[in-house]
């Protein structure tokens, strides 16, 4: 059994007197900046002007914001939380410079590190604290007292003190409150991508996709086949994430119950176990990366059009005019 580890061992002190610049200030940016910040830890935000509008959010939140070079400059810790396809690039041009001795090259995703896209000098300090949550729950938890699981890994401990400082800065961001794993960067970076791709987004959109789709096939309405298949699978998720599977299956209906054994593996069968093998074995051999890293390096033509896709279909217009009919549900995020 992994060890979890809690605020009682980290120490904030080895923060303290430490420069932190986070480069990005998005999903997981914001949220580390600020939980950072609320710690009571010296902060500054590294963006780019004129990409989005990553610079005035950040500087209409309080934030100490400049260049990233700037930021990587003055930075003792540096926490990279740029989208993982841009990082090797604004690394190499503006952060690699200012990487010098003793300083902490920090992540939230090993894949640079991992496919071998950033190689930093032998003498600074490799970490990944990593939440394992959206960024957005990582502040709504941290502002609400709590805080979400997190992951720290160590690649490289040049000044000694690579762990206590990954523990520091996870009790920073609030992850200490609810458990801290430690990890390897290609344990984090191949479970996560597993996940993401065969199960969290991946497996759960386009399982509800099917549902959906086969019931609005079938002559029902887009309105309850929405409901049946997207918003309900919040609610069921949460009771499974509050008591394993068991809770769910308590409070949901024997017939539900019956259904749940009787008709789930019809639906994951072993062909998509299977398949799921071949999507580690690709993120395992590194055939995901390079893809990805093309679709990238090309302007992105699939992802650009499957987005207009996605964006524009049924289940994406009829939950829009479901939650402008229901504005609660948006209350419903936990
Ligand atoms: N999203 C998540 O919940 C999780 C993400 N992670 C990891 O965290 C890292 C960041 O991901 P995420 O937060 O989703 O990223 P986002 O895409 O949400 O945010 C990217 C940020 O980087 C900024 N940016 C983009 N290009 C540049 C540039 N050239 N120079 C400076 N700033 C730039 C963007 O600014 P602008 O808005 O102006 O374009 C934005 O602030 C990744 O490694 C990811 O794998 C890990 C766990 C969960
Ligand atoms: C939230 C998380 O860790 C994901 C889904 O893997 C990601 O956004 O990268």
């Amino acid at each position: 059994m992994v060890q979890v580890f809690h605020d009682q061992d980290a120490d904030l002190a080895m923060l303290k007197g430490k420069k932190i610049a986070v480069m990005g200030y998005g999903s997981q940016g914001h949220a580390q900046a600020q939980n950072l910040k609320d710690s009571g830890l010296d902060v500054v935000v590294g963006l780019a002007k004129g990409i989005d509008d990553s610079w005035e959010k950040a500087e209409a939140d309080g934030m100490t914001v400049m260049t990233v070079a700037e930021a990587a400059n003055q930075g003792d810790l540096i926490q990279i939380l740029l989208p993982d396809e841009l990082q090797a690039r604004v690394y190499a041009e503006e952060i690699a410079p200012y990487l010098t001795e003793g300083k902490a090259l920090m992540f939230s995703h090993g894949f640079n590190i991992h496919f071998g896209q950033i190689v930093p000098p032998a003498n600074v300090d490799v970490i990944m604290v990593a939440p394992k949550s959206p960024g957005h729950m990582v502040r709504q938890m941290f502002t609400e007292g709590a805080g979400v699981p997190g992951l720290v890994a160590v690649q490289q401990d040049y000044t000694g003190k690579a762990r206590d400082i990954a523990m520091a800065y996870a009790k920073g961001i609030g992850c200490t409150r609810a458990g801290v794993f430690e990890t390897t960067f290609q344990e984090e970076t191949e479970t996560d991508l597993f996940g993401e791709q065969a199960v969290l987004c991946g497996g759960v959109t386009e399982l509800i996709k099917a549902g959906f789709d086969t019931l609005v096939e079938a002559g029902y309405a887009p309105e309850m086949a929405y409901f049946e298949c997207l918003h309900e699978m919040k609610l069921i998720v949460d009771l499974i994430n509050e008591g394993g599977l068991s809770l769910m299956r308590y409070s949901v209906s024997n017939t539900a119950e019956y259904g749940d054994y009787m008709v789930g593996p019809r639906i994951i069968t072993e062909e998509t176990r299977e398949e799921m093998r071949n999507v580690l074995a690709e993120i395992q051999d590194g055939t995901f990366a390079k893809e990805f890293l093309l679709e990238n390096q090309t302007n992105k033509p699939f992802m650009n059009a499957i987005r207009k896709q996605e964006k524009e279909s049924l289940i994406e217009e009829v939950g829009a005019e479901i939650r402008a009919l229901m504005p609660w549900l948006k209350k419903t995020r936990r």
